[in-house]
């Protein structure tokens, strides 16, 4: 029995890939904070809907999908009663496996967990990482549970908040580009809905060809830079303006907000 405590965004978008993947709602539970939420949990996708006690009680594994600051609550709660041969799963950004083993009784194993919305469409990112008690049969587990909803690499936990700067947060960089592209189509004066579907569908294509063409993404862009053309006149402008180092910062500052969190 998998259980998913505190099934917000992330978690009803892990729920839902995990059954879509194949796994039959009495192989899953979940909970909620409020009861509207867990009737709607309940209604939409016909599992139990239990307390976090309750759930920890009876699933071999746990997954832990509340906000970081709501996590020393859940765990006050929970800890105590996580039997031995629980597996536990994080996905909050910013929180430490170490964090969470010192409110779990001993040797219980963590797996910490960054994932992405991309969940919702089976095309997330996740990165995982072992605790200190966990083993490979756990990453597998783990591995299992995250495959059929994307792609998932295993990397060191030191890793684990660049990763949440990178790929947790990643989808929130290209919406914000394509907004900004989308303002510029006005500003030329194309219609919104024009201009949406113009830059939505270049982002498609770009991203299908930086997955499936093996080619790296400045040869990709090269080929789009013609000598004297349009595209190195804007990339005369990204320049100009820093874009790449506001990248490089925007991304060590999102990093350096994930060591904060655990904190509080
Ligand atoms: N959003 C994203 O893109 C990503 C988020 N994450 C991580 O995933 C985690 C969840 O984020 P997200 O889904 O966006 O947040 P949400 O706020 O959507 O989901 C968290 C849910 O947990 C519920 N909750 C809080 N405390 C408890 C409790 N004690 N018992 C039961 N339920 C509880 C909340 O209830 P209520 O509805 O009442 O607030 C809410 O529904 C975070 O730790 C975040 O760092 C990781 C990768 C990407
Ligand atoms: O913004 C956040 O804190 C979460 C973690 C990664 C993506 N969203």
């Amino acid at each position: 029995m998998i259980a998913i405590l505190g099934a917000g965004k992330m978690g009803e978008a892990l729920l839902s890939g995990v059954l879509r993947a194949g796994r039959r709602p009495s192989e899953l539970m979940a909970t909620a904070r409020r009861e509207e939420r867990a009737a709607l949990l309940r209604e939409r996708y016909g599992i139990e809907i239990v307390t976090n006690v309750e759930a920890a009680r009876r699933a071999s594994t746990l997954v832990l999908a509340v906000k970081p600051q709501d996590m020393g609550v859940l765990l006050e709660e929970i800890g105590p009663r996580i039997p031995a041969g629980t597996l536990v799963i994080s996905m909050a950004a910013g929180i430490t496996s170490a964090f969470i083993e010192e409110r779990l009784p001993e040797d219980v194993p963590v797996v910490r967990v960054m994932s992405n919305t991309p969940v919702l469409v089976d095309e997330a990112m996740s990165v995982i990482s072992a605790g200190s008690h966990a083993g490979e049969e756990h990453l597998k587990l783990a591995e299992e549970l995250l495959t059929p909803v994307g792609k998932v690499l295993r990397i060191p936990e030191s890793l684990q908040d660049g990763a949440t700067a990178l790929s947790g947060s990643g989808p929130a960089y290209f919406y914000y580009l394509v907004e900004a592209m989308v303002d510029a189509g006005i500003l030329l004066g194309m219609p919104r809905a024009a201009a949406l579907e113009m830059v939505i569908q270049s982002a498609v294509g770009a991203a299908v060809m930086l997955r499936d063409s093996g080619e790296h993404p400045v040869l990709l862009r090269e080929a789009v830079t013609s000598p004297g053309g349009t595209t190195i006149a804007a990339i005369r402008e990204l320049e100009k303006h820093g874009v790449r180092a506001a990248v490089l910062e925007a991304i060590e500052a999102a990093r350096n907000r994930g060591r904060e969190l655990a904190g509080g």
